[in-house]
Order: C-alpha cells, then structure tokens, then sequence
C-alpha cells in the first residue's frame, strides 16, 4: 500500500510570516491519514523545522547541487538541507529545468546527492504544450524518467511527480484520461527500471486546486500532488489534504 503524500512547493514565496502556516496545518491536521510536506525556499527550511517539530508535517528544499561541498557559491548541498532539517527534496522541477538548463543527467546526479545525504528525491517530469501537441507525452516523460532516475532510487527514498508544464500556474489541467496515461506509463516504466517499482509513489502536479483535488485523486495511480500556488494557503493546502485522506 502506497502511503499518499501532499507536497506543497512555495517556490520562491514565503517570508518568517508566513511560518503561521505550519501551525494552522498541524492543528488540523494532528493525524493525518497521508504524509504532509512543505518545500518552503531555502532561507525558512531551518526555522520551518523546528516550527514543525512534533506535527506530522515534514520539510523539504526544492532544490540542490549535485556536490556534497565545495567552491560553489550561492548553492546549497543535500547535506546542508539534511542538517537544517529538511527530509525531501524537488529535484528536475521544469522551472529549473528551464531558467537553469538543467539536463536529465545533471537531475540524476543530484538525486543521488540527495540519496547520499538520506533525502526522499522527489523528481518532476513533465511535457511541453507543443511535445503534448505532436503526440510526443510519453516518449518525453520516459526519457526524462529513465535519464533522471539514479541506481540509488528505491520507493523508501524516491517520489516522482507528473508536472505538465502547460499546467503549471495556468489554471488549466489535464483530462483524466491523460493524467491516468501518463501515471500508468510512469508506473510501467518505473517497475522495469527499479526493484520496488510499484511501491514508489506518483504525484500529479500542475494547477491543483481545493475545487479539483478530489477528481485528481480519484485516478488510478495518483498518490498525491505536487501542489504550488495554492499550498501557500493554509486553509486551500488543509483542504487539498483532506481530499487526499478521503480518497
Ligand atoms: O509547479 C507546481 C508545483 O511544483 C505546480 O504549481 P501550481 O500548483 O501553482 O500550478
């Protein structure tokens, strides 16, 4: 049985102010029947830990460098999100992808970075409107999965996300039909790849909303989401959350 996770990325939102967040979800959500993280930017990770200690919510980064330590300024290494307290990572979000050129080999070595350090890796795939378009989804998707995924990947450290990223802070989401496409691919795909395949869980991400969430979660193969904009909320990413429990 795959434990469901609800992650939400704040991508690059969030000031000390906004840590209120973190208590208003652990009142809420005391037990909750799914595993609950934020990935806040780098700069609250620390004080959103200690925030967060004793609840049931986890804290991860949403990104790092491929190396454990180095002359490498303005980056930030598995082992330093490890030692802030953070559990998870995203790894290959297409925002970095594209404002970073980051490659499938370069996501790869960073998830075996942050395997090396003891970090779930949550790594994000995802096609282009125009790659969707040509009817190019899946062969995008697999490649990315099988170009990004480490030796190292296993279901206890490794969560993948489906990120369309015509989706992405659009508004727009993809049918169900082509969700439950790309997450039976994926499943397929990851069984092949690594052992332990049908235990790693499947996040879909792209526009996840309280209205849409459980449509969402009804699909086969939906583990959770990968939730931007609307985990910034306490009170939309708490009913996300619950939709999530109830599926
Ligand atoms: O990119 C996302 C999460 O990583 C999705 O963002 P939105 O939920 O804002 O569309």
């Amino acid at each position: 049985m795959r434990r469901k996770l609800a992650a939400g990325n704040w991508k690059m939102h969030g000031l000390a102010a906004d840590l209120d967040q973190v208590d208003a979800l652990s009142v809420a959500h005391p037990a909750p029947e799914c595993d609950i993280l934020i990935c806040p930017p780098a700069t609250l990770i620390a004080r959103m830990a200690e925030r967060a200690a004793g609840s049931a919510i986890h804290v991860g980064g949403q990104d790092c460098h491929h190396a454990d330590a180095g002359a490498h300024t303005g980056e930030i290494s598995a082992p330093m999100l490890a030692d802030a307290g953070a559990t998870h990572v995203i790894l290959g979000h297409s925002e970095r992808r594209a404002d970073h050129g980051e490659s499938d080999a370069l996501v790869r070595a960073k998830a075996e970075a942050a395997h090396r350090a003891g970090l779930t890796a949550i790594i994000c795939v995802g096609e282009t409107e125009t790659e969707r378009d040509d009817g190019r989804t899946l062969d995008v998707i697999g490649t990315q999965l099988s170009g990004s995924l480490p030796a190292t990947a296993r279901a206890q450290n490794t969560v993948i996300a489906y990120e369309p990223v015509w989706a992405i802070g659009t508004g727009r989401t993809p049918s169900a039909e082509q969700i439950a496409e790309v997450h039976a691919h994926l499943r397929a795909r990851l069984v092949e790849l690594i052992p332990g395949g049908d235990d790693v869980r499947l996040l879909y991400g792209g526009s996840v909303k309280p209205s849409n969430a459980a449509q969402i979660f009804a699909i086969p193969n939906v583990d959770g989401a990968l939730v931007g904009g609307a985990s910034l909320k306490a009170a939309d990413f708490s009913a996300i959350i619950t939709a999530l429990e109830n599926a």
